[in-house]
């Protein structure tokens, strides 16, 4: 049901900006894999413990949501459909989910919270943050989101420089046209008056500069692109309130493992402390089951929610949203589950492959 969404943004979407989105870093060998990965494993049901009423809830930080689906973070909504950050962020918050907007936004985050709060009582929105190489304006950020009423921050550390996207390389697409901004950059120190991208990633950034983040702000920080479990482990220590296992969907390096394959890992080293999220290659309900078995809480979705952003706005964001809570719902009934922590580990297999 989805395809049809997807195949109608390709047809609305400028090549160019429809490339921007579909593509990844090099060869787009980890953007085929993460999509790929799920195509391995298998969900092996139990039987005859199921129940009518199932509940999906799923507690998240600065956020309790009715399923274990957040909207990841993408850039430059407004470009993509007139709508923009506001229609997905009423589309996720009329759908309960976190929506996770961020640096790279065409709409400031003051403006996707207001949308959201349109939409529902009680939103959640997550702001999204590159740490800047300089403090005050990673600072002037936090404050802007803090103030916007975010629940949660996200620090993406799998950015130290920018990926190569092989087709915007081609097609010329290396920053915003003219009229659209990276509003949230707007006024910071740095930010040129025009407002044109100038989001610098460097990758002289550590660890100490996390811990400043932490002391700077009382919301919870969860961490997004991590794949090796050390870093898990770490990420704990300093404090994070969740760890993000992400590629970036394939658009930072080309040579990573698919995402999927990088969790059980990630969920060892934290071993509960926190919530660990998982985002790239999730397309249909059951991916969201086998990422929950194995050791995720929730998942993110980037592209799927940029396709119904592109193709019908909010109702298409919407639109993407239900169908995969849904399938998610029919999933975790055809596994014999009545909660999302009753997907076990042993309930997922490798396809092929005996146990
Ligand atoms: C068009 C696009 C823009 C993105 N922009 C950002 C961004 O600004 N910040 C960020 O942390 N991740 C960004 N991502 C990565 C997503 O948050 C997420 O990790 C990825 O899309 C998950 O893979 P999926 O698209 O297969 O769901 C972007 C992804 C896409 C496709
Ligand atoms: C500075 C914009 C970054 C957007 C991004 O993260 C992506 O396109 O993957």
């Amino acid at each position: 049901m989805l395809r049809a969404l997807y195949d109608a943004a390709r047809k609305t979407l400028d090549p160019v900006h429809y490339d921007y989105v579909a593509g990844g870093a090099g060869e787009e060998r980890v953007v085929a894999g993460n999509e790929g990965a799920f195509d391995r494993y298998a969900l092996l049901p139990r039987v005859l413990c199921g129940s009518e009423v199932r509940d999906t809830a799923v507690d998240l930080p600065g956020a309790r949501r009715a399923a274990p689906v957040v909207v990841a973070p993408t850039a430059f909504h407004r470009l993509l459909h007139p709508g923009g950050e506001r229609a997905t962020a009423r589309a996720a918050a009329a759908e309960g989910a976190v929506l996770v907007t961020g640096t790279a936004a065409t709409t400031a985050v003051a403006d996707v919270v207001a949308a959201a709060r349109e939409a529902a009582a009680d939103p959640a929105v997550w702001f999204q943050l590159y740490l800047h190489p300089r403090r005050e304006v990673t600072e002037a950020l936090v404050r802007r989101a803090e103030r916007a009423g975010c629940t949660a921050l996200v620090v993406t550390v799998d950015s130290p420089v920018f990926g190569r996207h092989t087709r915007d390389l081609r097609n010329g697409f290396t920053d915003l046209p003219p009229g659209y901004a990276a509003e949230n950059m707007r006024g910071l120190p740095g930010a040129p008056p025009d407002g044109l991208t100038d989001i610098p990633m460097s990758p002289s950034l550590s660890w100490r500069d996390l811990g400043e983040l932490l002391h700077m702000t009382s919301l919870p920080v969860l961490v997004k692109g991590v794949l090796h479990p050390a870093d898990a482990t770490v990420a704990v220590e300093h404090g994070a309130a969740g760890v993000i296992v992400s590629n970036h969907g394939g658009r930072q390096s080309d040579a990573v493992p698919a995402a999927v394959d990088c969790l059980p890992a990630v969920a060892r080293a934290v071993a509960g402390r926190v919530p660990v999220l998982l985002d790239g290659g999730i397309r249909r309900g059951s991916d969201v089951a086998v990422a929950l078995a194995l050791g995720a809480a929730a998942v993110g979705v980037g592209r799927p929610a940029v396709w119904g952003l592109a193709a019908e706005g909010e109702a298409g964001v919407r639109a993407v949203l239900r169908t995969l809570c849904d399938e998610y719902d029919h999933t975790l009934a055809l596994c014999g589950g009545r909660r999302n922590t009753d997907l076990a580990r042993d309930m997922v297999v490798r396809k092929g492959e005996t146990w």
